[in-house]
């Protein structure tokens, strides 16, 4: 069963098209990462699958039924990008507080465990560090148990250890089956955190996949080697070759097929090739070349 599913979603804010025909299916369990740069459409797709917002044209679907249904039989938890906290609560009462709105809630006890927040569990909310007002930020989301958690860029105001440890969180709430789609801009987060990472950029996918299926499909992979005195004239005739350049005896060859321009470089030439490095196309390249402006 599908937890979303978009078909051909269009938002329009008077002239600005913000999301332009988007088609997005995400199985149940599955944890995926909405990779784009800022004004792709993320946070907007994000509100329409809340229910927030209402599509211009197209329907949006979360395990099968519209998003107010999902949220009012208490399906979706959400991180967005603002929310303060009651200062005067603790964080025990504030999560108390928010998981009995919810009909099938989470244990009180097991929120604050997922969320690291068991020994803070009586300090009140404005005495409450950055790492640890989003720390509850991330049980309130995960309080009414829901089937699909949506995180929008959840880790923007942390430092790199509240990070890991929000990750670590988000993970053991993964574990559980449940379905998680986050908003980032950070590739090693989609990288890390993701099974796959969907790029949208001017509101629509550009590219969906695992990391590593995303940074194969862009032509930045390329070999090197040393040549010496040795001519370079047919090389970019091998298979999968888009360009060749020599600097200081080193020849660089750079290819969409890594390893059929490998194995034509020896199986073709005769060449004394020494040193040969690989250069795979890391996420940023593939981001990059998937997010520039047509
Ligand atoms: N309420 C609004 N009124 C008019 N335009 C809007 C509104 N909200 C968003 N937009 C525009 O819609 C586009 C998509 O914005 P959105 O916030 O969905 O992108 P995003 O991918 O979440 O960006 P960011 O990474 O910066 O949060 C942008 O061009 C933005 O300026």
């Amino acid at each position: 069963m599908n937890a979303i599913a978009f078909t051909d979603v269009t938002k329009r804010y008077g002239d600005v098209l913000a999301v332009d025909g988007l088609d997005l299916e995400v199985p149940a369990g599955a944890t995926v990462a909405l990779l784009g740069p800022n004004g792709a459409g993320k946070s907007t797709s994000i509100n329409m699958l809340l229910g927030l917002l209402r599509p211009s044209s197209g329907e949006i679907r979360v395990f099968g039924e519209p998003p107010e249904t999902a949220v009012a039989n208490g399906e979706i938890g959400a991180m967005l990008q603002e929310g303060a906290l009651i200062p005067e609560l603790t964080v025990a009462e504030t999560v108390d507080f928010v998981r009995r709105l919810y009909p099938r809630p989470l244990p009180l006890e097991e929120i604050l465990r997922l969320a690291d927040l068991t020994e803070l569990a009586r300090r009140r909310a404005d005495r409450l560090s950055g790492g640890q007002t989003q720390r509850v930020r991330f049980a309130l989301a995960i309080a009414g148990g829901p089937r699909l958690l949506l995180l929008d860029e959840p880790t923007a105001a942390m430092d790199v250890e509240s990070r890991r440890t929000f990750w670590d969180n988000m993970r053991a709430y993964a574990a559980r089956g449940r379905t998680i789609l986050f908003a980032t801009h950070y590739l090693e987060e989609a990288d890390e955190n993701a099974d796959r990472v969907v790029v949208i950029a001017r509101g629509r996918v550009v590219a969906d996949g695992t990391a590593a299926e995303i940074k194969a499909g862009v032509a930045g992979q390329a070999v090197s080697f040393l040549l010496g005195e040795q001519p370079v004239a047919g090389l970019d005739a091998l298979p999968g070759t888009t360009g060749v350049e020599l600097q200081g005896g080193r020849v660089t060859l750079r290819t969409i097929d890594l390893d059929a321009t490998v194995a034509a470089l020896y199986r073709k030439t005769t060449l004394d090739i020494r040193d040969l490095q690989l250069h795979g196309a890391d996420l940023e390249d593939a981001f990059l070349a998937l997010t520039k402006e047509a």
